[in-house]
């Protein structure tokens, strides 16, 4: 019986032969969504080497996690250990880490958790080596450190990212803005904002059919192709990540060839081994994460900047950020006040769904219905509130 990967090489070939014309793009759409099923088949954990096992699964701490990817013995523990003062074992032989390690390294006041991984291989998507269980806790990182050895590094560069691709990984893009909405009945009704230049209404039904999905209005607002509306699809296991290459070894290189690495977008040239422009790639890391700092203010008293309660972009409300400092505050809340950019007025009053900008300052207001007006502060440190003064 013709296995996953068998059926995967069968279609790829028959794509091959395929010339996209306006008489074949039906077939053509069909063959895309019919591989991305076989391959999503092939990576759900049931089938042999998913995601997970031994020493893979990692407690996630901090804010933010970034996941070290590259071939083996590109310098990824040596990188870990120089950012985070963690050992982890590196050596001038392949494959010397074979778990996931984690570090941790403060950064801005946020603690962001760094996790070195084992050398992957060529094929490791399709389960050679542990691939699938390295790029499988990668995907759950908010960025990944492609790390790649200068000598090579164009040719690994490109070998990495098929590799993620065909993982659901997708790198330094935003998801499509194509917005599929299911109907009961009525067929397939797709309207445009972009003018489209790969993909035509032929190739879409033929998707749609495939996928089973026999009534939708499609909205399509991206130049998009027959990837991203199998991607919008497949929403479930797609994960859109930031990477940064760390273009790792540029003490074994010359001037001139530095230069040249420069010009590649997302790049950061390092010397792990000589911590050269490694804060570099941490502030191209802070960029990358899109963090956000609030400080707490103690009515009456200044700001404390020393410790910033630090959100994700994707979660920085007021509601967030009373979670992040005591689960009971929410209960008690009533309103916030807030200086920053986030705010028009200089302090405003906002209610608990308002989104805070980075290095914004909150001084926040907590009332008991029974007892008269009181005003919480709470420690950071301890994340307990700690202080309660009648007004
Ligand atoms: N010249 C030079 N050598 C480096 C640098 N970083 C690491 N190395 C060397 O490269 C070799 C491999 O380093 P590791 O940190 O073990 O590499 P790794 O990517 O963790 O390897 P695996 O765990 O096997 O996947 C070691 O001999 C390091 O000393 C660097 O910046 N410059
Ligand atoms: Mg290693």
């Amino acid at each position: 019986m013709a296995t996953t990967v068998d059926k995967i090489k069968e279609i790829e070939s028959e794509m091959a032969r395929t010339q996209k014309n306006k008489a074949t793009s039906f077939h053509l759409g069909q063959l895309k969504a019919k591989l991305a099923k076989l391959k999503r088949e092939l990576l759900t954990p049931s089938s042999s080497g998913g995601g997970g096992g031994a020493g893979f699964d990692v407690a996630r701490t901090g804010v933010a996690s970034v996941g070290f990817i590259g071939f083996p013995s590109v310098g990824k523990s040596t990188l870990m250990s120089r950012l985070t003062g963690q050992h982890s074992e590196a050596a001038a032989y392949e494959f010397t880490t074979l778990t996931t390690v984690p570090g941790q390294v403060v950064y801005n006041g946020a603690k962001i958790q760094m996790l070195d991984l084992p050398g992957i291989i060529q094929g490791a998507k399709d389960g050679k080596g542990r691939g699938r269980q390295v790029i499988a806790v990668a995907k759950t990182c908010h960025l990944i450190f492609i790390v790649l050895d200068v000598n090579k590094a164009l040719t690994d560069k490109r070998v990495i990212e098929t590799e993620l691709e065909g993982f659901g990984i997708r790198i330094n893009k935003e998801p499509p803005n194509i917005k599929i909405t299911k109907k009961d009945k009525g067929g397939i009704s797709i309207t445009s904002t972009a003018n489209l230049t790969h993909i035509d209404h032929d190739e879409i039904k033929a998707v749609m059919n495939e996928y089973r999905i026999a009534s939708a209005d499609i909205a399509i607002r991206c130049d998009a192709t027959v990837d991203d509306l199998i991607d919008v699809i497949e929403a479930k296991n797609r994960s859109y990540i930031p990477v940064i290459y760390a273009l790792n070894k540029i003490d074994a290189i010359s001037i001139e060839e530095l230069d040249i690495l420069y010009r590649i977008p997302h790049a950061c040239p390092i010397s792990s081994e000589h911590g050269w422009n490694v804060d570099e790639l941490m502030e191209q890391m802070w960029d990358k994460l899109n963090l956000r700092r609030v400080y707490t203010k103690p009515k009456g008293k200044l700001p404390d900047y020393s410790e910033p309660v630090v959100l994700r972009a994707t979660a920085c409300t007021v509601e967030d950020f009373c979670n992040a400092i005591h689960k009971t505050i929410v209960e008690q809340f009533r309103t916030a006040i807030v200086y920053g950019k986030s705010v028009k007025h200089q302090p405003q009053k906002v209610g608990l769904s308002h989104e805070l900008a980075d290095e914004d300052i909150s001084e926040s207001l907590a009332s008991f219905p029974r007892i008269h007006k009181l005003r919480i502060y709470w420690s950071i440190l301890t994340h307990e509130p700690v202080t309660i003064i009648k007004r």
